[in-house]
């Protein structure tokens, strides 16, 4: 990934008085982006730019438009205004799959896995998908067996590679949707409320295993989530989004304590 611009500490973050740090390009950079469909305003002037690296995560109440904007950033909807640059490259006007090569993956908030397919035929498909051989016919699901291996040890699933996705843990099917993202090895990851329907006590190895692929990959993660346990825990930065607008962006202790944050909630506990 090119690092061959750099961003100003006062737009970057808050760097000691005095101290002369670099910072690599945006990964990601939003310019005013809005979003109307059937007269309704749902993203509103939003701009913000994700370092490679960072962990951003998104909180806001139901509605605030937090899916919406991952749309509009991974390319499933146009977007009516703005500009989005990945790398420094205009996609603005790029498909999903273009990004999705540029190393851009997205998991969904409601699953999207097939009940009567295997842990491994999940993954496997994913592979061919990479590949881009899908439309050889010739060319089958299970012939990737050790990219299979490999991201079914990643996300702790190889023992259950012969099981079908319905009769999975919520965890398990997390894991399982992360796992087929990881086949397109994307560096930059927008993970879409990932503890959604995930049991408490499964949370913990949900969390390290994002948490490894951020630290240790060294992937760039943006997340919606509404556990903020979990966020406090991950986010480097806090983007709380409010009626289709980006309402704050600091550090998560920053936004915490930002009145403007807390009315926006209306006593709802952060
Ligand atoms: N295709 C669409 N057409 C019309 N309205 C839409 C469309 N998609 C989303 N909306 C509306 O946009 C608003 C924002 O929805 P969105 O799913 O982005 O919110 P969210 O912050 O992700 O909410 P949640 O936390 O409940 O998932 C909602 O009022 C929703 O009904």
């Amino acid at each position: 990934m090119s690092s061959s611009n750099t961003t100003s500490p006062s737009e970057a973050g808050a760097p000691d008085a005095g101290e002369v740090r670099s910072f690599p390009a945006p990964v990601l950079r939003l310019r005013d982006i809005g979003w109307t469909v059937g007269g309704a305003t749902i993203v509103d002037s939003v701009s913000f730019d994700v370092r490679e690296g960072e962990f951003l995560a998104f909180i806001g109440p139901n509605g605030a438009g937090k899916t919406s904007l991952f749309n509009l950033v991974s390319g499933l909807s146009p977007v009516s205004r703005g500009t989005i640059e990945l790398d420094g490259h205009d996609v603005t006007a790029e498909a999903a799959y273009v990004r999705a090569r540029r190393g851009l993956g997205r998991t969904f908030q409601t699953s999207s896995l097939w009940p009567g397919m295997t842990v491994a035929e999940h993954v496997g498909l994913a592979a061919q998908a990479a590949d881009g051989t899908s439309y050889r016919i010739w060319r089958r699901a299970d012939a990737y067996p050790e990219q299979v291996d490999r991201v079914l040890a990643r996300t702790q699933l190889a023992h259950r590679a012969d099981t079908c996705a319905d009769a999975l843990s919520h965890g398990e099917k997390r894991k399982l949707e992360l796992a087929v993202l990881l086949v397109g090895e994307p560096r930059l990851m927008l993970l879409d409320e990932p503890m959604a329907g995930v049991s408490a006590e499964e949370v913990p190895a949900l969390t390290e295993l994002i948490r490894s692929l951020h630290k240790e990959e060294g992937r760039t993660v943006l997340m919606v989530e509404h556990h903020m346990d979990v966020l406090l825990d991950l986010a480097d930065r806090l983007a709380v989004m409010h009626h289709g607008t980006l309402l704050a962006l600091d550090t998560p202790q920053a936004v915490m304590a930002d009145p403007t944050v807390q009315q926006a909630y209306l006593g709802e506990e952060l």
